[in-house]
């Protein structure tokens, strides 16, 4: 009797217990949870840790001249996935051109004909513990590559894959290889994404696309990524690879980067402050002060010396 009697109590506690985390569960509570691990991040020793993951590199050319960089991911055997010591590489990349003074543009590309496969499987594999620090350091390098005061260019050729989707995204424009494909796989491989896409992705094509894109692990071919409105422009199939770099500097140098470097970066800063500051009289004050640094300046003193018809 007294064994039946502890076993009623045991199951009365057991069904009250689930019916108590029934109740207090919710994807916000969930959601805030996750939240607190990823919070205030400590970037340093992150850094400090993701360098441990050798393999690849992440390099840097600028053009004084021309003002346009290029920045390539370079790990071609692993399809330019990127490892913890590539995702370093990129942070110290962009701090230099944070710095660049005359800059006007930035293609960013990978080597070996495939622009990037995601994260490095096998680093992938070793950081299962440390996915909120990994997540918080893509954040800070992918925010900050977003908001370069430089028009800002994605090659893509061959596959464009999971992080390297995203990290396609924190680029203002994408220009896509004739045969090439790209796909938010993440979904597939047991993830959601991770260094910003859904953010970026809710920004540039709207609430409706951005979860059919991430929902479905669809891979696109460049005809049905234009489709989406998530490429730019298609490069013509008849160029050979080797001749793609060139042919996506033109199309930036002639479409975005004609003008002076100041001016441009005043243009794309003004975009980034107005994207960061919604209040109106905020982004319109960001918005006087560029404009009055340029106003009775050289530049346009030059201009209406010319009197340039815009026809
Ligand atoms: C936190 C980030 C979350 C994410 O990024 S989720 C997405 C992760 N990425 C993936 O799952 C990509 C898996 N790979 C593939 O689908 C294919 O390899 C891919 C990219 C379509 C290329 O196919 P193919 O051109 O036929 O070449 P392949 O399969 O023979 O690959 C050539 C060598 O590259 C390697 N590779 C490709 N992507 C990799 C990756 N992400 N991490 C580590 N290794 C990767 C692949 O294992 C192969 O190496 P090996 O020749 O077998 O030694």
């Amino acid at each position: 009797m007294i064994k039946i009697n502890i076993l009623i109590a045991t199951l009365i506690n057991m069904a009250t217990r689930l019916f108590k985390s029934i109740l207090t569960w919710s994807p916000q509570s969930s959601v805030s949870r996750f939240l607190s691990v990823i919070n205030q991040p400590d970037l340093l020793a992150i850094r400090k840790d993701l360098q441990k993951f050798e393999g690849g590199s992440v390099d840097l050319h600028t053009d004084e001249e021309t003002g346009i960089a290029v920045m390539t991911l370079n790990n071609p055997e692993k399809r330019n996935s990127l490892t913890g010591k590539m995702m370093v590489d990129m942070a110290d990349r962009v701090s230099q051109l944070e710095k660049w003074a005359n800059g006007r543009g930035l293609i960013v590309l990978g080597t070996g004909g495939h622009f990037c496969s995601g994260g490095d499987l096998t680093f992938v594999q070793k950081a299962l513990h440390y996915g909120g620090e990994m997540a918080a350091f893509q954040h800070d390098t992918l925010t900050r590559l977003h908001n370069l005061p430089l028009v800002s260019v994605a090659l893509l050729q061959g596959h464009t894959l999971g992080g390297g989707a995203e990290l396609s995204t924190a680029c203002d424009f994408r220009v896509m290889s004739s045969t090439a494909r790209i796909g938010f796989v993440q979904i597939k491989m047991g993830v959601t994404a991770g260094w910003g896409a859904t953010t970026r992705l809710v920004h540039l094509l709207g609430r409706h696309k951005a979860l059919g894109l991430l929902s479905s692990a669809k891979v696109f071919s460049a005809e049905e990524a234009l489709g989406e409105g998530l490429v730019d422009h298609i490069l013509p199939y008849s160029l050979a690879q080797s001749e793609e770099l060139d042919e996506c500097k033109k199309w930036l140098s002639s479409n975005y980067c004609a003008y002076d470097a100041d001016l441009i970066q005043g243009v794309k800063s003004s975009v980034v402050y107005s994207e960061l500051n919604p209040d109106i009289n905020t982004s319109l004050k960001f918005e006087r002060e560029v404009f009055t640094k340029f106003w009775g300046g050289p530049l346009q003193k030059a201009a209406l010396a010319a009197k340039i018809k815009h026809k």
